[in-house]
């Protein structure tokens, strides 16, 4: 079995002896479950009132499952039992930066010197493809799970669609909490306790000469929030507790990786991106001065935009002459501005002039980013202005964790 929260390092003990060293240590502690004593998800603190270790918070998305654990700086304020789980998590999951062959913690996104709930300490952040939820779930079964904990708190769709088995073969209990008060709650929270978390594009009508700076965030409302996972929603949030989600489509990061699988054979995001930076999405795509040789004035088109997605792949020539690399990159490109066109009329329709992406999609992807900065500015007579977060892809995770300590960000 390839579990992804398992380390994989051939000179440490098995996989299973691994994971059942992370999962277990007493019979009340378990890493991947937070520490109830007593079956509530109201409990979290320990009999003397303090927070119970160990902490965690998980996304379980269309993709990619998220994990964030908050790691308490001093262990010896624990009791022995606690004390021996922490060491244990941190042997494990904080000695590894992989697990098996997809799990993935990101220690550039590591935050120290965090508060919670009076503890202090760090805040961790792990990924691994939901493909091996089931793997996860056979080891829970495998290891008896149900023994060790109440619950895990979980959200995004796998919470809901994972639920039943969780509960009939783990007999574990799913926390589950709505992804979308999820996102909102963790980019509060991050934004607020991390100085530099958003950021922009300064000059983003020129792609090759644009910077990223730092944006002082702490006067957000009203803001859009375009979430590009699998798919995309768009939320209109108007104060902390007042948002709605005014759209979404189903053209996300999904599309453009399954697309640039199918038309370049590659096999991995990274992959994806790597074939797109390289490409020229203007031997795939037909232009407006493709179609009238120059601008189309009377519109305000400019010839260097983009007329028809995909639109030079009905000449059988052109076809052959693509080369994967402009593939991957009219992919992106196609799904990017889709996105970008469709965020911008929900911002009109909002009236609100400050769009943040968030999402995994942006995962490595400053052509996708700066791609909405510049349409954005440029679609809206620069009246709009894209937004960046550095956590992409964790505010679910990091949300769901604060709601189920009933925190305010
Ligand atoms: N390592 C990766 N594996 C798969 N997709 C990735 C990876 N890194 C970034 N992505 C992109 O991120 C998207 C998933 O984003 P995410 O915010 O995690 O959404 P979800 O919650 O739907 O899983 C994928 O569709 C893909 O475009
Ligand atoms: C269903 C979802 C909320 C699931 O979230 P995800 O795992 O994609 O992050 C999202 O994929 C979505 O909003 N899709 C677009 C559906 C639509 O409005 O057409």
């Amino acid at each position: 079995m390839d579990f992804p929260l398992v380390n994989g390092n051939s000179s440490d003990v098995s996989i299973e002896e691994d994971s059942a060293a992370i999962v277990k240590n007493d019979s009340h502690h378990s890493s991947l479950v937070n520490g109830h004593r007593n079956g509530s998800p109201d409990s979290f603190n320990d009999i003397q009132g303090r927070l119970a270790m160990p902490l965690f918070g998980m996304d379980i998305g269309g993709t990619l499952t998220k994990l964030v654990y908050f790691e308490p700086a001093n262990f010896d304020e624990f009791d022995f039992a606690e004390r021996e789980t922490l060491k244990t998590i941190h042997k494990y999951l904080i000695g590894n930066t992989a697990y098996g062959k997809t799990g993935i913690r990101d220690v550039h996104l590591e935050l120290g010197n965090q508060t919670i709930c009076g503890r202090t300490g760090k805040i961790h952040f792990i990924r691994f493809p939901t493909a091996q939820m089931s793997a996860f779930i056979e080891l829970a079964k495998l290891k008896n799970f149900s023994g060790l904990a109440s619950g895990i708190c979980a959200t995004g769709g796998g919470a809901y669609m994972f639920e039943e088995v969780f509960a009939k073969e783990v007999l574990l209990q799913l926390h589950k909490y709505d992804e979308l008060d999820c996102l909102l709650k963790g980019i509060h929270h991050i934004d607020r306790h991390n100085p530099c978390e958003c950021y922009y594009f300064s000059n983003p009508r020129d792609t090759e000469c644009c910077d990223k700076l730092p944006f002082n965030f702490h006067n957000p409302y009203p803001y859009l929030v375009v979430n590009i996972g699998s798919g995309v929603s768009i939320l209109s949030v108007r104060s902390k507790t007042d948002y709605n989600r005014v759209s979404g489509t189903s053209l996300g990061g999904g599309t453009f990786l399954g697309l640039c699988c199918l038309l370049t054979g590659c096999e991995t995001f990274e992959e994806a991106i790597g074939l797109a930076s390289q490409g020229d999405s203007r031997n795939i795509d037909k232009l407006v001065k493709d179609i009238y040789g120059g601008d189309y004035g009377k519109f305000g088109l400019k010839g260097d935009t983009v007329a028809c997605s995909f639109g030079q792949m009905i000449s059988q020539e052109k076809r052959d002459a693509a080369r994967k690399e402009d593939l991957a990159r009219a992919t992106l490109v196609t799904l990017t501005n889709n996105i970008g066109s469709i965020a911008r009329m929900c911002a009109k329709t909002e009236k609100i002039e400050r769009v943040v992406f968030v999402g995994n999609f942006l995962r490595v992807n400053e052509i996708s980013m700066k791609l909405l900065s510049y349409a954005m500015d440029y679609w809206s007579d620069g009246s709009l202005k894209a937004l960046f977060l550095q956590h992409e892809g964790y505010f679910g995770a990091m949300g769901c964790l604060l709601e189920y300590l009933q925190l305010n960000s």
